[in-house]
């Protein structure tokens, strides 16, 4: 990175010199000036430290601060002058200038140390900036919602927050798990490194070990050189794992080891490399099932089981379904310059009835919808549609009897909340069958 010097001097000798100091950093690029009106006219080209001799002889050199100072208040000076008066040295560092030095046999040592001390604390400063902005723009609104769940979440979170253990979320799509994994990272590392999210069933299986542990210059073809896994990118940070159950039974024996073992090796790499990653991972299925079925390590449930959070799904969450619709609805017209909107009682009960396969987010696209549908001031119930949800029941396909009750059963559940009762009295059949069918593993008795 470069670091633009301007030197302003009327000695020619002087000027030759501080040249030589300062270039012998080879970041520093250094710009010789003369004249004070022509350093003024260089303002705009933003320097990164101004050297100024004060006694120069078309401006006295306070001025010339003063009017460097007035065109950008946060630009760092530094005073190299053969006067060597102490009132002068703190007038000027009063009204901005970073130090002052002056031109004896110490020069060099004097120069270098107090370039270095300015840097520093300008990299301090715009550390500080960033971490501030990073504060005031926590893209995560907080979750949403007074049911007692939601509390109950909230609690869940600051517990979580006090430990670094592994949190394992749960829940149905849509139900906020990554919303409640960023909090935990803002709750916890608000100073420090990434959150950084990543979908299991989103990366192709040859590459989950690359993408995760990284590889070394030539491990592989095309490997043409070192890349960093993302439990690296995520030190100090977080490292977000959705849709854990979707890894492969082969890597999650190699994602075990590293857990266990608090260190990866990236492919063809010799090293080992301590993980200093928050893990969270998230699922939307039952990893009790997948363990059972053979999809899923027990070993490695119980490495991530750490700290378990489940979200329930929005149509449990009682009043908070009209809360939450009515924040999306707000955001909603506000970002788009739309006039505020009301629901109807018909539009509000109409809500509130419906289950949310897709829970919040979409409950959030339905009252977007919603939004842009509704005529004049009020969203009306007309204006609320529901996605239409694919039939299952397909008869052209070649399926038993048998496997076509299944199907009717199981889109009777989903479509009733999985209420068994309720179910078997639709469908008139006994509430064993049911169970016996669940047990079986041919229908899903549970979201
Ligand atoms: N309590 C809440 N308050 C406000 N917005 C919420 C809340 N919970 C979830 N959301 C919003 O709902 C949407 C879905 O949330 P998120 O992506 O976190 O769900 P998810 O469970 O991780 O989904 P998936 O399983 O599909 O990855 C996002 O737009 C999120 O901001």
């Amino acid at each position: 990175m470069t670091y633009k010097i301007f030197v302003i001097d009327d000695d020619v000798w002087m000027q030759k010199k501080l040249k030589h100091l300062l270039s012998i950093n080879s970041e520093h690029c250094v710009e010789l000036l003369k004249e004070p009106e022509d350093l003024l006219a260089k303002l705009k080209e933003q320097p990164d430290l101004i050297c100024v001799d004060l006694m120069l002889p078309t401006m006295n050199g306070k001025d010339l601060i003063t009017k460097i100072l007035a065109t950008n208040p946060e630009q760092d000076i530094l005073v190299v002058s053969s006067q060597e008066n102490i009132s002068v040295a703190v007038e000027l560092m009063k009204k901005g200038v970073k130090d002052y030095i002056p031109k004896d046999q110490n020069l060099k040592e004097y120069l270098w140390k107090a370039v270095e001390s300015i840097k520093e604390k300008k990299q301090l400063k715009e550390k500080i900036n960033t971490l501030e902005s990073k504060i005031k723009n926590l893209d995560i609104p907080e979750l949403s919602g007074n049911s007692k769940e939601i509390k109950h979440i909230k609690s869940l979170i600051h517990k979580a927050t006090t430990a670094n253990i592994t949190v394992l979320i749960s829940g149905e799509t849509g139900t906020g798990k990554e919303l409640v994994a960023k909090a935990i990272h803002n709750y916890q590392n608000k100073y420090e490194g990434d959150f950084i999210a990543v979908n299991m069933s989103a990366i192709p299986e040859n590459l989950i070990e690359s993408e995760l542990f990284g590889y070394e210059k030539g491990a592989f073809t095309g490997a043409d050189k070192q890349k960093k896994g993302l439990f690296e990118e995520a030190e100090n940070g977080t490292l977000f794992l959705d849709e854990i159950a979707e890894l492969n039974i082969r890597f999650q024996a190699k994602l075990l080891r590293a857990l266990q073992e608090r260190e990866i090796r990236r492919i063809g790499g010799t090293k080992t490399i301590p993980i200093q990653t928050r893990l969270i991972c998230a699922t939307h299925r039952d990893l009790k099932d997948e363990i059972e079925k053979g999809n899923f390590r027990e070993d490695l449930y119980y490495r991530i089981y750490g700290f378990p959070i489940h979200l329930p799904p929005l149509r449990e969450r009682g009043s908070d379904i009209f809360l939450l619709a009515q924040e999306f609805g707000k955001s909603f017209t506000r970002e788009n310059k739309l006039p505020q909107l009301t629901f109807s009682r018909e539009a509000k009960e109409k809500l509130i009835e419906y289950n949310y396969p897709g829970n919040i987010r979409e409950l959030k696209s339905v009252v977007e919808l919603a939004c842009v549908l509704a005529e004049g001031s009020e969203i009306k119930e007309e204006d609320i549609s529901f996605p239409k949800k694919k039939t299952k029941f397909d008869l052209t396909q070649n399926k038993s009897l048998k496997e076509y009750t299944n199907i009717i059963i199981q889109d009777c559940l989903e479509k009733n909340s999985y209420n068994i009762k309720k179910v078997a009295e639709l469908l008139d059949i006994g509430i064993s069958t049911i169970y016996n069918l669940a047990k079986k593993n041919q229908i899903r008795i549970k979201p």
